[in-house]
């Protein structure tokens, strides 16, 4: 499928960006184009990689000519690029529109200008029932790349898009928190023990692209199915692991913050396609001649439940250190912990 094309990732040298590269570069790939802000970011990228079918882009999603300058001759696009901090997008919500709302808004043009074949956006699960600036930017981009995939047709351009729960370990995230404060003999600061969050791997969420790419139609928004945990369990978890004995520090909830995510609203789940692992979540292909369409459905709007981090499988503190042992992230951190300098500066 991937022979001889070429793939643009934006945001491509975020966690995501790195963790789809890998797992495109390994097949029988032409060329994929990282397209970001920053260029030191792209240098070490470059010289960790060394490969010829890696190719960088400096640019801005909103700036629509650097977009451009990086669209021609391109396949296949991949749209990560996002402010994605909830609470630094409280601060500043204009910013977040700009990259998130118009910045995708841009990426979706300059794709069909160039006939690109397919195009996924990523979003998040803070985009459904949003309540902070981050989570309803990214509602708001689920909105362009809907309507958009509408006004084009398939043989032009397959606009879809993703949605994720947490990545467990991506930069910023709270689990290199966690160790670090392990680390430094620092308290462990939990905002809430009892939020809930989804809990997803970066290979999970790499694997929901290529799902998406393969199986989404136009303005699809495709979901995976994922357990989650208590952060008061989680925290607990890194400790075991760790064998650590930090104090846990209540911080309280930070700015924007939910008590548990949604990763399908009760009006998507009403509709969506059970597809084992996945969701589908189908565009409405309706126009606004309502009178023209039979109603279905509207007695389950009274029935379906959203699926959120509540209610999905809720994992116990050991299957939680079993999917954390799982991560090459964990699995260097506690190597280098457990290693003779760490264990006598513990003592
Ligand atoms: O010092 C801290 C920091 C965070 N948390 C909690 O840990 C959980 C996860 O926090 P974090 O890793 O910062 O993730 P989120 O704020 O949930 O958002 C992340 O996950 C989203 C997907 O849901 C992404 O879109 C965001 O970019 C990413 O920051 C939350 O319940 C926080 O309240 C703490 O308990 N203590």
């Amino acid at each position: 499928m991937f022979n001889g094309k070429t793939l643009l990732i934006t945001g491509g040298t975020g966690s995501f960006g790195h963790a789809v590269m890998n797992k495109f570069l390994q097949t029988d790939i032409k060329e994929i184009r990282i397209f970001s802000r920053d260029e030191k970011k792209q240098d070490d990228m470059r010289k960790q990689f060394k490969n010829d079918k890696l190719n960088f882009y400096i640019g801005d999603v909103r700036d629509i000519n650097s977009v451009r300058n990086a669209m021609h001759g391109v396949d296949y696009v991949f749209h990560a690029a996002a402010l994605k901090q909830v609470p630094s997008c409280e601060f500043f919500p204009i910013e977040a529109v700009k990259t998130n709302v118009l910045g995708t808004e841009n990426v979706l043009s300059a794709a069909i200008e160039q006939k690109v074949e397919k195009v996924i956006c990523l979003s998040t699960d803070k985009a459904a029932y949003p309540i902070n600036a981050m989570g309803i930017s990214k509602a708001m981009m689920e909105k362009v790349f809907v309507a958009k995939a509408k006004k084009v047709t398939e043989d032009e351009t397959s606009i879809t898009g993703t949605r994720y729960g947490n990545v467990m370990a991506s930069r910023g995230s709270v689990i290199p928190l966690f160790i670090n404060q392990i680390k430094n003999g620092e308290p462990i600061t939990i905002t809430n023990p009892d939020m809930t969050r989804f809990l997803m791997s970066l290979e999970e969420a790499v694997d929901l692209v290529a799902f998406a790419f393969q199986n989404a139609k136009p303005g699809d928004i495709m979901v995976q199915k994922a357990p989650a945990s208590t952060i008061g369990d989680l925290a607990q978890a890194l400790k075991e692991l760790f064998d650590a004995d930090n104090e846990i520090k209540i911080i309280g909830t930070r700015h924007g913050e939910k008590l548990y995510e949604t990763l399908l609203t009760r009006e998507e789940h009403m509709v969506a396609e059970d597809m084992g692992g996945f969701y589908r979540v189908p565009a409405d292909q309706r126009d606004l001649n309502y009178d023209k369409y039979f109603a279905i459905g509207d007695e389950r709007l009274s029935t379906e439940e959203e699926y959120n981090s509540h209610n999905t499988e809720r994992l116990n503190i050991e299957q939680i250190k079993q999917k954390l042992l799982e991560l090459k992230y964990i699995q260097n951190e506690l190597e280098s912990w457990n290693s003779h300098e760490y264990l006598s500066y513990r003592g």
